[in-house]
């Protein structure tokens, strides 16, 4: 485990979040930074994220996921996807107290910790699914459904589509989404717009792909 040094880490964080349009009261940012404290803590007993040093884990993880909360702007009820330790999904749920935020990954362990970090930090919106999302059914279908580094685009809307409300969007946070595997979505989904994410502080191509049915989308 890396030396987590708060005051430091807290620093750059601050640092990170007067870039974005985002505001954020000192209690948020409080909880962002127990979260990463537990992310370092049980990183090497859970194997959460490869990305090791706090201060990667700042602007890989925090930023990155903060930089995309506006896009979620209208959004009540979200499921991350293939959460793992928690990216996009708790940084949202921290951010947008008022929002339903739901988590899901196959690997009890991972899960085990997005309770605890639940628990802890007193997350009373977040709601943790230990399964395939496949063989998720919920009485009340998403508005949003958002993933981070889990699957090709297709993969994503075919394994989760029967998730999403009627009207609802995807919105996946991608390094790249080449042209090819934005066209091979199948019908009815459709790249309703691609957009640049710039995070504070990552000199590395990001993006934010929002998808939807057909009768609502306009190809890129
Ligand atoms: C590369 S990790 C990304 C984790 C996190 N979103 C992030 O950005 O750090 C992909 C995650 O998807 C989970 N996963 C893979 N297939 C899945 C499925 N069919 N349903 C739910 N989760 C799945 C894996 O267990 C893994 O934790």
């Amino acid at each position: 485990m890396k030396v987590f040094n708060r005051e430091v880490v807290a620093d750059v964080l601050k640092q990170g979040i007067k870039q974005l349009p985002l505001q954020l009261s000192e209690e948020q940012v409080e909880k962002l930074l127990d979260y990463l404290a537990l992310l370092n803590k049980w990183n090497s007993v859970y194997n959460l994220t490869s990305v090791r040093d706090p201060m990667e884990m700042v602007k890989l993880h925090l930023l990155d996921s903060l930089a995309a909360v506006p896009a979620f702007a209208g959004a009540s009820n979200v499921l991350d996807v293939g959460a793992g330790g928690g990216l996009p999904g708790v940084v949202l749920a921290i951010s947008r107290p008022d929002m339903k935020l739901s988590m899901i990954d196959t690997v009890h362990k991972k899960t085990a910790f997005l309770n605890q970090v639940k628990a802890e930090l007193e997350l009373g919106n977040v709601t943790v699914y230990t399964k395939k999302v496949q063989e998720l059914e919920v009485k009340t279908k998403f508005d949003v459904i958002t993933s981070r580094a889990f699957a090709d685009l297709s993969d994503f809307v075919n394994w989760s589509g029967h998730l999403l409300a009627e009207g609802g969007q995807f919105i996946a946070l991608k390094g790249t989404a080449p042209a090819e595997e934005r066209e091979r979505l199948p019908a009815p989904w459709k790249v309703q717009k691609l957009e640049p994410l710039a995070v504070p502080g990552l000199d590395a191509e990001r993006h934010l792909v929002f998808i939807q049915a057909d009768e609502n989308a306009e190809t890129v």
